[in-house]
């Protein structure tokens, strides 16, 4: 039997303003960093235990996985981060406030935008102040792979390999995984894990800061799930 812990990452400067993030890399809020920190308690409290931490390029998820470790005295516990865990990648959207954007497009055409499975956002433009295709830490992804936008769907797909290489793996070997990654990105691997429709998966929400915990048997089928809270 194998746990596996999602977190997504505690609320962030964008979370607090309200504006559409994807890959833009903003940091956690005050607020973001006492959940973060909360989620760390949590896990001590329950006896959680990890073997492997995995989180994605991006610092709020990164930063909520240190707090939530060093919290519960496991910071040593080997990490890996990777692109393919990144939030959805939101398109022309990436920096623009979400109710001024509901105020212009309507809140159905918003509601799509966000919680559709299948519906893309507009595309980003490369020159855009909000654009990843020139960051660093992308440098060795082929370029026409970095996103320019994503729905669930896309992002579920690129998520997936990375599933298969590592999280399968050390499940199947009886490992104890944390993830920290992101609102979306982690509902596309709940969409997987626990087989939503793509119709069921729109009402799906994450809560920032709430470990959520699979146990796994070893034919990694799912066998409990309990979301941790006060
Ligand atoms: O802006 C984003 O990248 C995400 C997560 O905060 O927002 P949404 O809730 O619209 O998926």
């Amino acid at each position: 039997m194998s746990k596996l812990v999602l977190i997504r990452h505690g609320q962030s400067e964008w979370n607090l303003e309200n504006k559409f993030t994807g890959w833009v890399d903003v940091n956690l809020s005050d607020q973001g960093v006492k959940e973060a920190k909360n989620a760390g308690k949590l896990i001590k409290e329950h006896g959680l235990e990890f073997d492997q931490a995995y989180t994605s390029v991006l610092t709020r998820a990164i930063k909520t996985l240190h707090y939530a470790l060093a919290e519960s005295d496991q910071l040593w516990v080997p990490e890996t981060k990777s692109w393919r865990l990144n939030e959805r990648h939101y398109g022309g959207l990436q920096g623009l406030n979400k109710q001024d954007t509901a105020d212009k497009y309507g809140d159905d055409q918003v509601h799509i935008w966000r919680r559709s499975y299948d519906v893309l956002p507009p595309k980003l433009e490369d020159d855009s102040e909000f654009s990843q295709v020139h960051d660093r830490r992308y440098a060795d992804l082929d370029p026409n792979i970095i996103p320019r936008t994503e729905n669930l769907k896309v992002c579920l797909e690129r998520v997936m390999p990375f599933w298969e290489d590592h999280i399968a793996p050390d499940l199947l070997a009886g490992k104890n995984v944390i993830i920290a990654a992101h609102g979306n990105s982690l509902r596309a691997l709940t969409k997987y894990i626990e087989n939503i429709s793509d119709a069921d998966i729109m009402d799906v929400e994450m809560k920032t800061g709430e470990p959520v915990v699979y146990t796994f048997d070893d034919q990694l089928k799912v066998t409990n799930k309990e979301k941790l809270d006060d």
